[in-house]
């Protein structure tokens, strides 16, 4: 089996070779615009679809290959954030999220040449009250800036969450217990 992940994010590539696997990494390119009515499990599905088919078309050599995409949303009150476009929009996320539990899924997306499989993991994170000088303080560093939600639970939000129900992994951007799961499934299958 040759696995492709069809992902630019530093942190799937990290998560998925510290799980062990061998892989390529392919990346297309997708709109990531919402539709309308869509919740988060819905959005992340399509896209993580989506990224994974977008790189798998343009394979010569599809023998045996599986082609892995991915895609983060955070949800607070029914309303999903993206990664940030712009520091105001930073700092409008983690004032949205501060004090409160909110919802991270992250879905996954598996594609062969025959068979593909879509799954979605939801972790819930609690997030402690930050100052609005500490949320200034963390969007000027930039981590933010191209993170779900705008916030690194790996990086400088740390401190701030104190709980989460679920999967850390999912958080960072890619569930690899469901990766291999799914991988098991379609192995077989
Ligand atoms: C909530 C959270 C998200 N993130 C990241 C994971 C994802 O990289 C990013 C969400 O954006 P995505 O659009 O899911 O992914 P991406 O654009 O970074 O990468 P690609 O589409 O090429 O696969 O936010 C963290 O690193 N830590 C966190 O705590």
């Amino acid at each position: 089996m040759k696995l492709i992940l069809a992902s630019a994010s530093p942190r799937r590539r990290d998560l998925l070779s510290q799980a062990g696997f061998e892989f390529a990494i392919i990346t297309g390119d997708i709109d990531e615009s919402q539709r309308e009515g869509e919740n988060p499990v819905a959005y992340t599905s399509r896209l993580a679809a989506e990224k994974a088919i977008a790189v798998f078309d343009a394979l010569v050599e599809t023998d045996d290959v599986f082609v892995l995409g991915a895609d983060t949303t955070v949800a607070v009150d029914g309303v999903m954030l993206g990664k940030p476009v712009d520091v105001a929009d930073a700092e409008y996320m983690l004032y949205r999220l501060q004090g409160r539990a909110h919802s991270v899924t992250t879905s996954v997306a598996l594609v062969a040449a025959k068979k593909s499989l879509v799954a979605a993991e939801t972790t819930h994170v609690f997030f402690e009250p930050m100052s609005p000088d500490e949320i200034s303080a963390y969007v000027a560093t930039g981590e933010p800036m191209d993170k779900a939600g705008a916030y690194a639970i790996q990086g400088g939000a740390a401190p701030w969450i104190t709980r989460i129900e679920g999967s850390y992994d999912n958080v960072v951007g890619l569930p690899v217990n469901l990766v291999r799961e799914m991988l098991a499934k379609l192995e077989v299958s």
